[in-house]
């Protein structure tokens, strides 16, 4: 590679997914300057023979001064202040035009304050969305990018290139301007933490509560990932179940402590759920679940002072249980798919993002973390109407929810009498039941307002009376 001609594009922090969006970049065709802060990191990556094709050094005005106009710069940097940090440092080595994308898991509102800061230097700032973890980074992510349609404009034909790939096209779109591609990532991983807990009630609910082996759960979960509920994320949990230690033999799932750390996500799509007003309960269950895990002395304490139910088996439910669980497994999914979408619709149209439902979930059927077989049937739902109030009763789900109730119910049931918590398969289920209900007990809770605060009502019988107040004494 010729030292002297500019590199068509910059990446700066060669993390995990730096480093691999950067041997992904390369090998497309285009020439890669990286950067790298950690001493040590960037002697590793220089020693390396694979990283040979990248043009790395740690000075940020010689990474710069490599690049050809409009520079093209991918930060990859933990999420936080080191990318306010590196934005500052950049700022004064950039030119107009220019465009530096925040590839991190970066909080939607911040991206919003850099992108009007760069705006204002006359720089461009791209917030990007990746997904696809180490894998995806280094043979094709999904790539949510957010901010000025022509900076996109400059980033675009890398990003295609890169990105994943699957019969509807490459794994990344413009989501909208602003903080909506950091917002979008945020509530994809809202929904992979739900979906990871559906997937770890469904192997809780058959080892422990069936009592099947290690080995009957595989070859069980194998097969449901030739139907409907195939996904990566139960791909992953295969490959985890299946994985022997190497030094006792066991499966060494059973040797890591059940505690589940977070990155902080998980806790910023429920946060801003609550600002909205949507409810997103399979989400949140799957955060407090993770939340409780980290407990573990006092679980452990508790565990003896609480005993689980005498509780067994029934025939009925040795026969069917696995059967009930599947089908609990693809519709509580199909629940948490539509809590995320409302959530991005309702952001949407706060930011005046016009973000298109179903081209996310075009992009999320390759590279990401969260693909899915059902991400086919809800792109047709939300292309069909792409102002769609809630996947739960559209005519792609409406019928097959209704089908998988019953088991459904069967499943939450019978965990609640085993003492197995599924927080998950029952939140879903209760927002199911709330979302297809005419009627809700919630007169009530406005009777019980009215009562003690005086905070008014309206009459079913007089509508046109507006909000009326009674003396409930
Ligand atoms: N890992 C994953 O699966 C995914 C991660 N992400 C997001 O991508 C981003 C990077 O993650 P990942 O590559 O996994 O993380 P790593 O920890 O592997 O890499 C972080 C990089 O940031 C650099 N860095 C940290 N602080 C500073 C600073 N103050 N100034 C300059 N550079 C700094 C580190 O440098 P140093 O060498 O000094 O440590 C390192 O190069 C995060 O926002 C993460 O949430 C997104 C999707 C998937
Ligand atoms: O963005 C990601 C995947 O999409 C990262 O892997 C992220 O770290 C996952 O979140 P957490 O660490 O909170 O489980």
């Amino acid at each position: 590679m010729s030292t002297t001609k500019p590199l068509q594009f910059g990446v700066a922090g060669l993390g995990v997914m730096g480093v691999n969006l950067a041997l992904n970049i390369a090998d497309h065709g285009f020439t890669v300057a990286g950067w790298e802060f950690g001493a040590k990191r960037l002697q590793a990556v220089q020693a390396d023979k694979q990283f040979e094709r990248l043009k790395t050094t740690g000075s940020l005005e010689e990474f710069v001064g490599m690049l050809e106009r409009p520079r093209r710069i991918l930060l990859m940097v933990t999420a936080g202040a080191p990318v306010d940090q590196m934005m500052d440092k950049l700022a004064p080595l950039l030119s107009p035009g220019d465009v530096l994308i925040d590839g991190g898991n970066s909080w939607f509102q911040d991206t919003q304050r850099r992108e009007k800061a760069y705006r204002e230097k006359g720089l461009n700032f791209i917030g990007m969305g990746v997904s696809g973890g180490e894998e995806g980074a280094r043979h094709g992510p999904s790539l949510m990018p957010g901010g000025p349609a022509e900076a996109y404009g400059h980033i675009r034909p890398v990003l295609e290139a890169i990105a994943a790939k699957t019969d509807q096209g490459a794994c990344v779109t413009h989501v909208g301007p602003g903080g909506a591609g950091h917002f979008v990532k945020m509530v994809h991983n809202g929904i992979e933490y739900a979906d990871m807990q559906l997937l770890a009630e469904t192997y809780d609910v058959l080892r422990r509560g069936l009592g099947l082996s290690m080995e009957a759960v595989v070859d069980t979960l194998a097969e449901w990932n030739q139907g409907i509920a195939n996904s990566f994320l139960l791909e992953t949990t295969l490959q985890v179940l299946r994985k022997k230690d190497p030094e006792t033999g066991k499966p060494l799932v059973d040797l890591v402590l059940d505690k589940a750390g977070q990155k902080g996500t998980g806790k910023w799509t429920v946060q801003v759920a609550l600002d909205l007003g949507i409810a997103v309960p399979s989400i949140a269950s799957a955060l407090d679940a993770r939340n409780l895990s980290a407990l573990k002395d006092e679980r452990v304490a508790a565990s003896s002072r609480l005993p689980a139910p005498q509780a067994s088996l029934t025939d009925e439910e040795k026969q069917h249980l696995a059967a009930w669980v599947h089908d609990a497994l693809y519709a509580a999914r199909v629940i948490t798919y539509a809590q995320g979408m409302r959530l991005i619709q309702a952001a949407s149209r706060e930011y005046q993002w016009n973000v298109s439902p179903a081209e996310l979930a075009r992009i999320w059927r390759g590279g990401c973390i969260i693909r899915a077989k059902l991400l086919t049937p809800l792109r047709e739902a939300f292309t069909q109407q792409p102002d769609l109030p809630n996947l739960v009763s559209s005519d792609a789900f409406a019928p097959v929810l209704t089908r998988m109730a019953p088991a459904w119910r069967r499943v939450v049931g019978t965990a609640a009498r085993l003492g197995i918590p599924v927080p998950v398969f029952s939140s879903s289920l209760a927002y199911f039941d709330s979302y297809r209900s005419a009627e809700l007990p919630q007169n009530l809770t406005q009777a019980q307002r009215d009562a003690f605060g005086a905070h008014t009502y309206q009459r079913r019988d007089r509508p046109e009376a507006g909000f009326v107040h009674s003396d409930w004494s």
